[in-house]
């Protein structure tokens, strides 16, 4: 009969939820979840730096000519910082204030001072052809929009444009300690009733106990030993960075019918139909990662741009080893810069969203594995991307 009722409640896709007026903001000690760590990483806010802040900056070149990057560091010729291919572009990592000039040969073709809220910097066309282009016409549109954008949000947009809001799922995240229940047929070998958590609405992190049971645990440790290896960062393969020293590997769902019945039971969680959670539609396969003493995986974004609108949308990451000491999952942007550090117990898992509701993705999200101080650690990243991979 339970089985029955839970799976209506399901089927009917409904999810019990208290109104959010009725909340108010909790402070990490009052939420009530049991951990084996909850807090803040500082105990004062940080106000977000504007002068002298980093800021990812794109330079379209609209001549037809290649130009020569350079970073004006205060000597007359510069810093070489590249070639920005005729009609091209190039994007870098910079601070405000900053300057940059162009050139091609001697001749000096543009320079740029990087202000706030100004992201995307354009070489003008010196052709009326190029000028009436239809990229050039793109191109001055996301101009205008990055920068009214900002303007209005006082956050930088970070995601490809255009992209529209994401068409996923999205668990609401108004208040500190306001809580979501899901239930699921697919538990370990029963119907499940979970909770989802808010443990900071900027960023969106949600905890949610006891999502797998000990012995799924151990099971996926085992899987996840025959698979790990040296991690790499970045694009294309990656390569071996000292920022994460861990080990990872991947696994298909369909690896052990445990696996795939624990998937099934992350749709529900996610309140996303679970055959969307396979790596030809919106999902990678699942992520094992290992790490033993003083290994971390330093701050950093889930999402990247590669140019397209699809992005990482969520990251669901499962504690399956618990480290003695250490190796908090850090959120240091949360909470106006208070930070949330968190160790889950064993079978939770932590999840966080990594765009907004209206299609940027998430600066917040920032995040990092802090250094294993005793014992090992593994976790799981699913990572489900929206609209699709
Ligand atoms: O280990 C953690 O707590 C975070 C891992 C992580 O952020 C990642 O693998 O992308
Ligand atoms: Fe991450």
């Amino acid at each position: 009969m339970l089985q029955l009722f839970l799976f209506f409640w399901v089927a009917l896709g409904q999810d019990v939820f208290l109104d959010p007026g009725e909340y108010e903001d909790l402070s990490l000690e009052e939420i009530g979840v049991s951990v084996k760590e909850l807090r803040h990483q500082r105990p004062t806010e940080q106000p977000r730096k504007t002068k002298g802040a980093s800021m990812g900056v794109k330079f379209r070149n609209f001549r037809r000519e290649a130009l020569e990057m350079y970073w004006d560091d205060g000597t007359p010729q510069g810093t070489y910082s590249g070639r920005v291919p005729g009609l091209g572009r190039t994007a870098t990592m910079t601070y405000q204030s900053h300057t940059f000039f162009f050139k091609r040969g001697d001749a000096e073709i543009a320079r740029f001072e990087m202000l706030p809220a100004k992201n995307f910097y354009i070489i003008e066309p010196d052709d009326e052809e190029i000028r009436r282009s239809q990229e050039y016409q793109d191109a001055l549109r996301e101009k205008a929009f990055m920068e009214a954008y900002e303007e209005r949000t006082g956050t930088p947009w970070l995601s490809f444009y255009p992209r529209d809001p994401p068409v996923l799922h999205m668990w609401p995240a108004e208040k500190v300690g306001q809580t979501h229940a899901v239930a699921t047929p697919f538990g370990p070998d029963h119907p499940l009733a979970l909770r989802l958590t808010v443990l900071s609405t900027a960023p969106r992190v949600f905890l949610i106990p006891e999502l797998l049971s000990r012995d799924e645990c151990d099971h996926v440790v085992e899987l996840g030993k025959t698979v790990v290896r040296q991690s790499m960062v970045g694009q294309g393969g990656g390569f071996q960075s000292k920022t994460r020293t861990s080990l990872n590997g991947w696994l298909p769902r369909g690896k052990s019918s445990v696996l795939d019945n624990i998937y099934r039971r992350f749709g529900h969680v996610l309140g996303i139909n679970d055959t969307l959670l396979g790596p030809s539609h919106n999902a990678e396969e699942l992520q094992v990662v290992h790490y033993s003493k003083s290994q971390e995986y330093a701050p950093h974004h889930d999402f990247g741009d590669d140019g397209t609108p699809e992005q990482r949308f969520l990251t669901l990451l499962l504690y399956i080893h618990v480290p003695d000491e250490g190796g908090a999952t850090s959120f240091p942007k949360a909470f106006n810069g208070k930070g949330l550090q968190v160790v889950p117990n064993r079978g939770d898992a932590v999840l966080f969203y990594n765009m907004l509701p209206d299609g940027n993705a998430d600066d917040l999200a920032l995040h990092a594995g802090m250094p294993v101080k005793k014992g090992e650690k593994w976790v799981c990243n699913l990572w489900v991307w929206d609209p699709h991979r």
